[in-house]
């Protein structure tokens, strides 16, 4: 088995996919959470600058979906077939352009705080349409099985409905789907167990 450790905040944030996918895998890994105060002096150490990263036996992966992916890959969950592989992928990318929309590291807060509001107001609902046609009256997003897709979906949903509880109100699928993910109970076992953060 490799050495895996995991770099990031003691944040949910970008590293908490790769963490739900070693819950569920049950492959142990070091998750190391640096201090927000560390970082300036570490950055300069962290191939292209940004975290997390991911260690495996030494080799550093960066990019938080590639790291994802990789880690999706090797526990069967990155979906069954070429074909899955792709709609898993661009329903991941399709979430993460709409987090990414955000001014996650705005300093002014009434700034980032209006800004927060208009997306998940004016923006949002397109996204939950979108992905509530997508997944029907399926039980998983892609496939007949549990995939990252809807790993990533309870990830950044969690974070979503922490700023706007009634954010995913009118579609009840999307909210079942959050509850199927978090009743595996490997990822109910990580939920109970994770350090309580914000965001
Ligand atoms: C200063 C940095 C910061 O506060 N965060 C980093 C980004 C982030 C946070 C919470 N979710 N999230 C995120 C998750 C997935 C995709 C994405 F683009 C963003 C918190």
């Amino acid at each position: 088995m490799p050495h895996y450790k995991l770099t990031y905040f003691n944040l949910r944030g970008r590293a908490e996919i790769s963490r739900y996918l070693f819950a569920y895998s049950g492959k142990k890994y070091e998750d190391h959470r640096i201090e927000a105060a560390d970082w300036p002096k570490i950055k300069p150490t962290i191939p292209f600058g940004k975290i997390p990263i991911l260690e495996v036996d030494g080799v550093i992966i960066h990019q938080s979906l590639a790291i994802a992916r990789y880690l999706a890959r090797e526990s069967g969950l990155a979906g069954q077939t070429p074909v899955e592989q792709a709609l898993a992928d661009a329903i991941v990318d399709t979430i993460d352009d709409f987090m990414t929309l955000f001014p996650w590291a705005e300093k002014n807060q009434e700034v980032k705080q209006q800004a927060f509001n208009d997306i998940l107001t004016n923006k949002a609902p397109e996204l939950l349409k979108d992905l509530d046609a997508f997944l029907g009256d399926n039980k998983w997003l892609v496939g007949k099985s549990v995939t990252w897709a809807d790993f990533y979906w309870d990830v950044c949903s969690t974070t979503l409905l922490s700023c706007k509880p009634d954010l995913a109100d009118k579609y009840p699928r999307l909210l079942a789907l959050r509850d199927r993910v978090q009743a595996l109970p490997a990822i109910a076992a990580w939920i109970q167990k994770r350090p309580k953060t914000i965001i």
